[in-house]
C-alpha cells in the first residue's frame, strides 16, 4: 500500500483563499487592511526568489507588502535603526527581515530588534517564549504550517507519539512545543541521538527538519505513520529534494508530504495569517486607531 501525498500546495491555496476573504470582510468593515514590510539586504538569488513568493501571495490575499532593499554594505547599527523606524510606525503592522544576512550583522541582535507585535516570522524570543508558556502568540511560519496540515488532514495529535528529528530554532525546537501543546508526546532527536532509526519507528507522527537530503529512509517509519519532511535542498542537478526518501518511505507511511509542494508553501501561507493576526491584536489592543 502506497502512502496518501499530502498535497501542501493545494492545502496552502485553501489556506490563503480562506485568508483573503477574512481580509476583504475586515476591509469592508474596518476600513484597514494588513500591511507589511520585508526587509532585504543584498540580493542573494535564493532570497529574492523566496521573497517573490511572498509578496505574490500578499498581493492576492489583500495584504499590503512592500520590499524594502539594502546594500550588503548596510551597517548592523543602520539596520537596527530602520527596523525601529518601521516599529514606530503604526501604519505598518508586520516586519519581516529577510534570513540570512550578510556576516557583519548578527542575526540575533536584529530578531531581538523587531516589535514582538510585528513580529510575523515569530521568531522573537518573546513569541518563542509566550509559545513554550502555551500563551497566544505570533507563531512561527513553518511550524504553524506543519501543525495546519495535520489539522487539515484530520490528524489529531491528542495522545500520539510525535518524533521531531532536528532541533533547530526555526523549525525543530518549536515545532515540538506546537506538538506538546496538542497534547503529543514528543521526543526531540538530533545528531547525537543513539538508534535514531528506532526512535523515529515509535512516531504516529514523524516530523524530520535537518536539512540533509534523503536522510530518512523506509526503516525509520512505523507502516502507516504520518511522514512531515521540512527539509528542502537542491541536488547538483538543481532539482528540489527533502530529508525524506519519498520514493521507499512511501511505501511504508500512511501520509506524506512531498518536496516541493510539501510544507514550503504553507510557510508562507501561515506568515500571511501572521499579518493578519498581527494587525487584529495591535487593533483590539489599541496600538492602532481605526
Ligand atoms: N525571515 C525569514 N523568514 C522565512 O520564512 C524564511 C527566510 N527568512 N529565509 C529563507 C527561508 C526559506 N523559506 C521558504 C519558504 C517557502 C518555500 C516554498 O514555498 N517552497 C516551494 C518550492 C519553491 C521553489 O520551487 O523554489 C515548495 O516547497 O513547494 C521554501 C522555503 C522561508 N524562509
Amino acid at each position: 500500500m502506497s502512502a496518501e501525498i499530502i498535497d501542501g500546495f493545494m492545502i496552502a491555496k485553501g489556506y490563503r483563499e480562506r485568508l483573503a476573504l477574512e481580509v476583504e470582510k475586515f476591509v469592508a468593515e474596518h476600513g484597514v487592511r494588513p500591511v507589511i514590510r520585508v526587509l532585504l539586504v543584498g540580493d542573494n538569488p535564493a532570497s529574492l526568489s523566496y521573497i517573490k513568493g511572498k509578496v505574490k501571495a500578499a498581493a492576492e490575499i489583500g495584504i499590503d507588502s512592500e520590499v524594502l532593499r539594502y546594500e550588503p554594505s548596510i551597517t548592523e547599527a543602520e539596520l537596527l535603526a530602520e527596523i525601529e523606524r518601521i516599529n514606530q510606525n503604526p501604519a505598518i503592522h508586520g516586519i519581516l527581515v529577510q534570513l540570512p544576512l550578510p556576516k557583519h550583522i548578527d542575526e540575533h541582535k536584529v530578531g531581538l530588534a523587531v516589535d514582538p507585535m510585528k513580529d510575523i516570522d515569530g521568531f522573537h524570543p518573546v513569541n518563542q517564549g509566550n509559545s513554550l508558556a502555551g500563551n497566544w502568540c505570533l507563531e512561527s511560519c513553518t511550524p504553524k504550517g506543519v501543525i495546519a496540515l495535520l489539522d487539515t488532514i484530520g490528524c489529531d495529535l491528542n495522545g500520539k507519539k510525535v518524533v521531531v528529528i532536528g532541533r533547530s530554532n526555526i523549525v525543530g525546537k518549536p515545532v515540538s512545543v506546537l506538538a506538546l501543546n496538542r497534547n503529543a508526546t514528543v521526543t526531540i532527536c538530533h545528531s547525537r541521538t543513539q538508534n535514531l532509526a528506532e526512535e523515529a519507528r515509535q512516531a504516529d507522527v514523524l516530523i524530520v527538519a535537518i536539512g540533509q537530503p534523503k536522510f530518512v529512509g523506509a526503516d525509520f517509519v512505523k507502516p502507516g505513520a504520518v511522514v512531515i519532511d521540512v527539509g528542502i535542498s537542491r541536488t547538483a542537478e538543481n532539482k528540489l529534494v527533502g530529508d525524506v526518501d519519498f520514493d521507499s518511505v512511501k511505501e511504508v507511511a500512511g501520509w506524506i508530504t512531498p518536496v516541493p509542494r510539501g510544507v514550503g508553501p504553507m510557510t508562507i501561507a501561515m506568515l500571511m495569517q501572521n499579518a493578519f493576526e498581527a494587525m487584529t491584536k495591535q487593533i483590539s489592543e489599541g496600538a492602532v486607531s481605526v
